[in-house]
């Protein structure tokens, strides 16, 4: 499919992935859509249903996933998370940079495919400030706090492999980590907003 080029955020979690797109999403709009993905995880409150993800339950999930209707998923943390081919296109189709919001996995299994995104990783300042900003949240168990810790460490030992990013952020200040996140994809907006005042 032509037009600009999608773009996969990465990091683990509670690096403020969600926090940085959510300002990129509100700051260019009619520029970047959020590829919805499909997770069997419970909504936390305020998120909604075909908003922040497809909710659904694992044997649904695996029945699509079967009928080939995914690009990439993954098991994180207890949880099935995917990205339907449907969720790309959809963002695609409308001429808009398609944001994909998966795990390091996800990666991997992208890096296998045709979409040719911009790789992104936003990543804490450190292990202590990712447990804290976790625990802020408030939306994790005690339980599934270990299990994220866990799959963060593994994260980012990882995100450095040479190939694997474009560009790694640390998200300390969340000002600086927005300023790179936008020139970054400075190329990809411009694209965009050239083809709208067309
Ligand atoms: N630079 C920052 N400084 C301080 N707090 C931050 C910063 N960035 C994000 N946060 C806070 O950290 C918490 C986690 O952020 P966020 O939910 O955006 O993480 P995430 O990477 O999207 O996590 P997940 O992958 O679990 O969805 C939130 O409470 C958010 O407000
Ligand atoms: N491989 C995929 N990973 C995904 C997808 N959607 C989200 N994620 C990642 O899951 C974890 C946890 O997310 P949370 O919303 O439960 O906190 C986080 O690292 C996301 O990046 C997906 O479609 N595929």
């Amino acid at each position: 499919m032509s037009g600009p080029r999608p773009v996969v955020i990465s990091g683990p979690s509670g690096a403020g992935k969600s926090t940085l797109l959510k300002k990129l999403l509100k700051d260019y709009k009619g520029v970047f859509g959020f590829s919805i993905s499909h997770t069997t995880r419970d909504p936390r409150p305020g998120e909604v249903d075909g908003k922040d993800y497809h909710f659904t339950n694992r044997e649904a999930m695996q029945e699509d996933i079967d009928k080939g209707e995914f690009i990439e998923t993954d098991e994180f943390s207890g949880n099935l998370y995917g990205t339907s081919k449907s969720a790309v296109q959809d963002v695609r189709a409308k001429g808009l940079i398609c944001i994909l919001d998966v795990d390091i996995a996800g990666v991997r299994h992208i890096k296998e495919t045709n979409l040719d995104p911009i790789y992104i990783s936003i990543q804490p300042p450190s292990i202590e400030v990712l447990e804290e900003r976790l625990r802020g949240r408030a939306t994790e168990t005690e339980e599934k706090i270990q299990s994220r810790l866990e799959e963060a460490r593994t994260d980012m030992e990882e995100c450095n492999e040479p190939g694997l990013f474009d560009i790694v952020i640390v998200n300390d200040d969340l000002d600086e980590a927005y300023e790179k996140l936008q020139s970054v994809l400075k190329e990809e907006i411009t694209k965009v907003q050239e083809v709208i005042k067309s």
